[in-house]
């Protein structure tokens, strides 16, 4: 009996995965005018997973919109997968593109071409090695990657890695002293010296570098700033933009020393924005010292640079500032600061919590820039105006869900709508600008959103109360999604508590593959956005450091206990899954409170701080969520490493009786598969039931296709395992 209802929910989520699985996200999407200004043409860049081939499928769509009176869409292209393309962007005047192009041989080595297009043909190939000056090209990474077309069109600005000299054995024969010794002889015995990466999702991410590319002559110029730029400093290089006139380049430089930490999800690493001359190649500092920049944006009129910032070291993700650079002057001004909500919750504006600006994001008038920024659970559209320094939210009544802006120009948004039930779609806006001088929009849906049935989402707001509200932060509110089933049946749901990872993030009301399948497979879920999470406030993010394993530990508990006491749920029939951070509060979910769930899956869950200290890419995380102040010199000691083992999940081990299963990305480098082995074996040793599934090949997040797949499947057979069981 019990083995046939594993069988039967374990196929059912297979259909409903293969379903959902196909729903696709969209990447980029940009808004383009032919000579007649009435036509518009909207072109996005979506993903899908696609199970046969195990593979993330890359597609183009276009729509064809009139835009006489209002918007119309007079017609849309059919998808068109997308093959081997890193980059593609448009020339300002639209007559070019340029598309970055990475092409595996069948014995899988990579080559890069940069092909420039014109609106008939290929003008131009270039095979990137031939040009002998650097190494790949980088991609979209969100942190270095770069594209840019120069004003005049006849030049790109890119980012690659840097030219790696030739190596070779101390053993080589050396060449005959007559023959020609080229001019960079290889260094011998240097073919095993460590090359330090930017960590998880990095590992070919060492030294990249500024890249000008000659379209004419088709030759390649590298802006080394430790050679043409007068700069002592061995800096990383990148999201960098031509300044007005072509006549130099801003960009983000990280110092290379005197280690890297780990980049991705740590938006704080320190860095700089720089401005180099290309004529006289001198290369200057334009931001604040010990702070972290990111995202430059010059105002249309090029009058203006914006960028974000926040402190460095600290909390791995925070709220954000809006910093001015008067372009003439050089001056900055603070136009958008830290926020703090205390008691007010969520209410008011939290501050900005976005990684970067849209790619365009200004208004017509040059002052007033759109931007995506997480506002509690939900993303929000956001306008800011640097003159007056006034934020707004674009459309105040929008539904809740996920907008993100795409493409601004001519004072039209392209942005994506999603929610808990709704893949994301996409949606043209004619901004309209108010007497107050902030702006109202008028939306066009642009395709008929495919609303998936049976599932229904509500924000909840939370207060610590009783026990839990024993810390000096419990004036602070936070929030949770519950995700229903809408079924007709009376019989309650099961219900999965999932604590969010980082823990500065947050779980927002987007469409998420794994929560809509969970849903459709008849489990409601929890989605807890504890006090800590980002889009809440900077005092909210500052109360955890020091204080987690008990103040996030309490807030998920809390929030749980607060829902079932609702009485729409079983609190026989309720279980625990989390990933990283969110492994790390499902570890102390099902130790300090041990009959409350009836079963628990980690993803690459961060298990004991103290022995991930010496192996994760980010030992600054340990320090700072233990509560220690970090800087680069700083070593551990007997004390530091007894708070992180007293701030971890292991201290409560000998207390689970919870069925757990442990899910590790082999290659993982954020926390290190080890911490997993780690809970395994204790889990072992007090006679609990463990599992554990390790995906080779896979980092942090195990979003490879098909472990993706294996991984939801077998989250529900563990489910359906232990809820079916007496
Ligand atoms: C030493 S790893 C700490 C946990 C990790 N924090 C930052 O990377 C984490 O929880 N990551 C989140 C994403 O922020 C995740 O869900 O993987």
């Amino acid at each position: 009996m019990e083995t046939d209802k594993i069988e039967e929910a374990t196929s059912n989520a297979v259909d409903i995965y293969k379903g959902l699985a196909c729903s696709p996200s969209v990447t980029r999407g940009e808004i383009s005018f032919g000579d007649n200004t009435s036509l518009t043409t909207v072109t996005s860049i979506w993903s899908q997973r696609d199970i046969e081939r195990s593979e993330n499928v890359k597609f183009s769509r276009s729509h064809y919109i009139s835009q006489e009176n209002h918007i119309e869409v007079l017609a849309r292209s059919a998808p068109t997968e997308l093959k081997s393309e890193v980059w593609n962007v448009q020339s300002p005047s639209g007559k070019l593109r340029v598309i970055i192009r990475s092409v595996k041989s069948d014995k899988q080595d990579e080559k890069q071409y940069i092909e420039i297009w014109n609106t008939q043909n290929k003008e131009k190939n270039i095979d990137v090695k031939s040009l002998d000056i650097h190494g790949k090209i980088y991609d979209q990474d969100g942190h270095f990657g770069t594209l840019q077309w120069s004003k005049s069109e006849k030049f790109l600005l890119y980012v690659a890695e840097k030219k790696q000299p030739k190596t070779e054995s101390f053993f080589e024969k050396k060449p005959e002293s007559n023959s020609d010794s080229s001019k960079d002889p290889p260094l011998r015995g240097e073919e095993h010296v460590f090359r330090e990466m930017w960590g998880e999702q990095f590992v070919d991410k060492c030294h990249p570098v500024l890249c000008v590319f000659d379209i004419e002559a088709a030759t390649t110029r590298v802006l080394d700033t430790t050679k043409v730029l007068n700069t002592e400093m061995d800096m990383s290089a990148g999201q960098a933009i031509w300044t007005p006139g072509d006549s130099g380049v801003v960009f983000v430089g990280w110092t290379n020393e005197p280690f890297k930490l780990g980049l991705i999800y740590c938006p704080q690493r320190r860095n700089a924005l720089y401005h180099i001359d290309l004529e006289s190649t001198t290369c200057t500092q334009l931001s604040e010292k010990d702070k972290s920049v990111r995202s430059p944006r010059f105002t249309p009129d090029g009058k203006k640079l914006v960028y974000l910032q926040n402190a460095t070291y600290g909390p791995h993700m925070t709220c954000a500032n809006l910093i001015e650079c008067d372009w003439a002057s050089k001056n900055l001004t603070t136009i958008v600061g830290d926020c703090f909500q205390g008691e007010d919750g969520i209410s008011k504006f939290p501050g900005i919590y976005s990684l970067e600006f849209p790619t365009r994001c200004w208004a017509t008038d040059n002052k007033t820039l759109f931007m995506s920024s997480t506002w509690g659970s939900k993303v929000d559209i956001i306008s800011i105006n640097i003159e007056t320094k006034t934020v707004a939210k674009l459309n105040e009544d929008a539904e809740v869900g996920v907008w993100t802006v795409l493409d601004v120009t001519r004072d039209m948004i392209l942005a994506s709508y999603a929610n808990p039930s709704t893949p994301p779609y996409l949606r043209l806006g004619v901004l309209n600008l108010k007497e107050d001088a902030t702006y109202s929009i008028t939306w066009t849906q642009l395709d008929t959103p495919s609303r998936i049935s049976g599932i229904k989402y509500k924000i909840n707001t939370h207060t610590p109360t009783g026990e839990k509200a024993k810390d000096h932060f419990s004036n602070l509110k936070y929030e949770s999604i519950l995700v229903t089933p809408t079924s007709e049946s009376n019989v309650k749901p099961p219900l999965v508590v999932y604590p969010h990872g980082g823990p500065h993030s947050a779980i927002v009301c987007d469409f998420m593959l794994y929560i809509a399948g969970l849903c459709k497979c008849g489990y409601a879920v929890l989605l807890v956005n504890y006090r800590g999470s980002t889009g809440a406030g900077k005092d909210s993010i500052d109360s955890l450091p020091g204080n987690v394993g008990t103040q996030d530990v309490n807030d998920v508990q809390g929030a749980a206990e607060e829902i079932i006491k609702d009485g729409n749920f079983d609190k026989n029939r309720v279980v625990v899954m989390g990933g990283s951070h969110g492994g790390f509060l499902t570890g102390h979910l099902i130790g300090q409170h041990p009959k409350f769930y009836r079963a628990a899956v980690m993803r690459n869950p961060a298990i004991n701080v103290a022995s991930m200290l010496g192996s994760t890419d980010i030992p600054d995380w340990c320090f700072v969520e233990a509560g220690i102040e970090y800087n680069q010199s700083i070593l551990a000691g007997v004390e530091d490493y007894k708070k992180m083992w007293e701030r971890s999940p292991i201290k409560y081990v000998k207390d689970v009786t919870t069925p757990v299963m442990i899910m590790l990305g082999a290659i993982d480098l954020r926390v290190p598969p080890k911490q997993g082995h780690e809970y395994y074996r204790a889990l072992k040793a007090n006679n609990v039931e463990a599992r554990m599934l390790v995906y080779e090949g896979n980092c942090h997040p195990i979003n490879k296709v098909d472990a993706e797949a294996d991984a939801f499947v077998n989250i529900v057979k563990w489910f359906t395992k232990h809820l079916s069981s007496p």
